[in-house]
């Protein structure tokens, strides 16, 4: 039936596991910022800013999957993408993602606040235009990609706030610092994918011993330097010292299963390396909620409903 095809293909499109979970970080900004304010979170402009949001973001994986449709066809774990198919067509996605994402910076310019709305357009110009052509041609293209995966909880504060502020400088560098144990851990496990796709990722240099030294000291760097910085918020007197306990004790799982992650190195050509980049990325996928979740539940602020 066309119907729910197209919308299973839509929903494709949107990358909704990614998606989600970067407009849940912007959640927790908009949240954190709120309190911050001394007024509660539940109300209706919270509404509006975070469908802006959650619209930009969408779109940005549209223009992002255009973009990439050649690259995409040859690697398996994107072959059957909409617009690799064809069952989504070029102009189709170039309307849908360029209209998302201009209606969704407006949006949120005119219902939120200038700031919001001209930051959520350079993230996804970023993300689209800067980031998605250099994974072609550097694996620095990683570093570059956390920037516009790192904004989303930023741009939550300056909804709440109307401007960039030292706790929103935190909740960004949370993000930015999380997304590389994130991505090792990923790049190690579709290395021949991206060799196929024409991508470079740390992971598929050559040597590979080279490759995997590589990938596991980028691991290991950010998954050390996750649990200060985790705690930068309680410092900033956003948080209190029971997120600190938990965010400490959160960090020390994700620094083990990076820790667990750099056995890779003894023989980086053994399958089964795959299973402990897999333990990592889905680590990495729990820890970033409970994470976000012991914020919101130990946020400082008044909350008045
Ligand atoms: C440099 C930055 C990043 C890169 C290159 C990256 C890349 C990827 C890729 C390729 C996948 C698909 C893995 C698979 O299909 O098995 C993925 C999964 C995912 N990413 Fe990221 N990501 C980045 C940052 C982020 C950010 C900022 C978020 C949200 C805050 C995020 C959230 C997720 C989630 C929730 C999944 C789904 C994991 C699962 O299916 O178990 N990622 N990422
Ligand atoms: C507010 C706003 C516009 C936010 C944008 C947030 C966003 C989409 C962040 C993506 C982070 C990122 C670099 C993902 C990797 O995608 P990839 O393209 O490398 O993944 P793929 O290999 O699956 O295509």
């Amino acid at each position: 039936m066309a119907a729910p095809s197209l919308v299973s293909d839509y929903v494709a499109l949107f990358k909704p596991r990614v998606s989600a979970m970067s407009v849940l970080t912007a959640g927790a900004g908009l949240y954190l910022g709120d309190l911050h304010s001394g007024i509660s979170p539940f109300h209706v402009s919270s509404v509006i800013a975070m469908a802006g949001i959650a619209i930009v973001t969408c779109g940005s994986s549209v223009l992002n999957q255009a973009l990439e449709r050649k690259s995409d066809a040859r690697m398996k774990r994107t072959a059957n993408r909409p617009m690799v198919t064809g069952r989504i067509g070029l102009v189709h996605g170039l309307l849908l993602g360029f209209a998302a994402i201009f209606l969704g910076s407006l949006w949120l310019a005119v219902s939120t606040n200038l700031l919001t709305g001209t930051l959520t357009l350079l993230t996804a110009t970023s993300y689209v235009a800067i980031y998605t052509p250099l994974k072609r041609i550097s694996s620095v293209n990683t570093f570059i990609g956390a920037f516009p995966g790192a904004l989303p909880p930023l741009i939550g504060w300056t909804a709440a706030r109307g401007l960039i502020e030292w706790p929103a400088v935190a909740l960004f560098a949370v993000i930015f610092v999380w997304q590389f144990p994130h991505f090792m851990a990923i790049g190690w496990m579709y290395r021949e994918d991206y060799r196929n796709g024409g991508i470079r990722v740390a992971a598929n240099q050559t040597p590979l011993v080279w490759a995997a030294r590589s990938t596991v000291a980028q691991a290991l760097f950010y998954a050390v330097l996750m649990i200060p910085v985790s705690l930068w918020t309680t410092w900033l007197g956003i948080t209190g010292i029971p997120y600190a306990v938990v965010a400490t004790v959160l960090g020390l799982g994700y620094l083990w299963y990076t820790v667990r992650f750099a056995a890779i190195l003894k023989n980086p050509a053994d399958p089964a390396s795959r299973i402990l980049a897999r333990n990592l990325l889905k680590a990495s996928v729990i820890y970033l909620p409970l994470l976000l979740a012991a914020m919101i539940l130990n946020a400082r602020g008044r909350l008045l409903f």
